[in-house]
């Protein structure tokens, strides 16, 4: 398995978000993540990254490396970094904190902005790019950090039609290669058009496989109903159980 975890509990300041959630993920396999608005599945990338430490339960994965992609709006572009300096910071991995850009980073920053369209935009200060030109420089580093566990919040959401065809593509790229992609949808027409692999998320696990055996009406059913049924207070142990409600 790239990807294991067993009775996870995630949550904040003790009220939890992502409860008892057992998944299998395996090595090469593409899957979205969906569930209704606050069904916590941004929860469950920060919990995977480590970002917010499990209330319960255990992660485990083989996988080596490790990229993410947060969602567009909680990245900070105000910061004075050009597009160049911004990308080769997904060679980190190779080239080590204080590391300096060598001949052949710099040809693998030019390399990878082109796998996105953005030729020639390097020397741009972050802060003079649109919305989409963002997106496609922060997959132009998930492309440089060479990883075989990819998660991606929301890669396409507020980008039009071109933009995110062309960031699928480089979707479909990872997942050609090999590597293990999780990533956070809410395009369900999206999902079952491109997705093998659904995870249909509302606080729990409501059904996780075939992306057809996963999104059906009945499923989409429970997960509404979960959702709707989660009491914000509940302490960390007081499971609502799906179905229930
Ligand atoms: N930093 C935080 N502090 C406290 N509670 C939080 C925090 N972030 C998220 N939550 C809560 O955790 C729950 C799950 O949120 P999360 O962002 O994971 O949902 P989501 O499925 O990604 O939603 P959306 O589709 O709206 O992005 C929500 O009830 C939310 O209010």
């Amino acid at each position: 398995m790239a990807l294991k975890l067993r009775d996870l509990t995630l949550g904040y300041d003790r009220h939890p978000a992502v409860h008892h959630l057992n998944l299998d993920l395996l090595p090469g396999s593409l899957t979205a993540v969906v569930g209704p608005n606050g069904a916590g599945k941004s929860t469950l990338l920060k919990g995977l990254i480590g970002e917010i430490a499990p209330l319960e339960g255990r992660i485990d994965r083989t996988a080596r490396r490790l990229a993410y992609l947060p969602q567009l709006s909680e990245v900070d572009r105000s910061f004075p970094v050009s597009v160049g300096a911004f990308v080769a910071m997904g060679l980190w991995h190779s080239a080590g904190a204080f590391g300096r850009i060598s001949g052949s980073a710099a040809a693998k920053v030019a390399d990878a902005l082109a796998a996105v369209g953005l030729t020639g935009f390097d020397r741009r200060p972050i802060a003079a790019l649109s919305g989409g030109q963002m997106q496609r420089v922060m997959f132009a580093r998930l492309l440089l950090q060479d990883a075989d566990l990819i998660l991606l919040d929301e890669p396409f959401t507020a980008l039009d039609t071109r933009t995110a065809g062309e960031l699928l593509q480089v979707v479909k790229r990872w997942h050609g290669e090999g590597r293990t992609v999780l990533a956070v949808l809410h395009d369900l027409e999206a999902v079952r058009n491109h997705f093998p692999d659904t995870l249909l998320l509302a606080r729990e696990k409501v059904a996780h496989g075939p992306t057809a055996q996963v999104l059906t009406a009945e499923n989409l059913f429970r997960a509404r109903q979960n959702s709707e049924a989660f009491v914000e207070s509940a302490p960390v142990c007081d499971r609502v159980e799906l179905g229930a409600a």
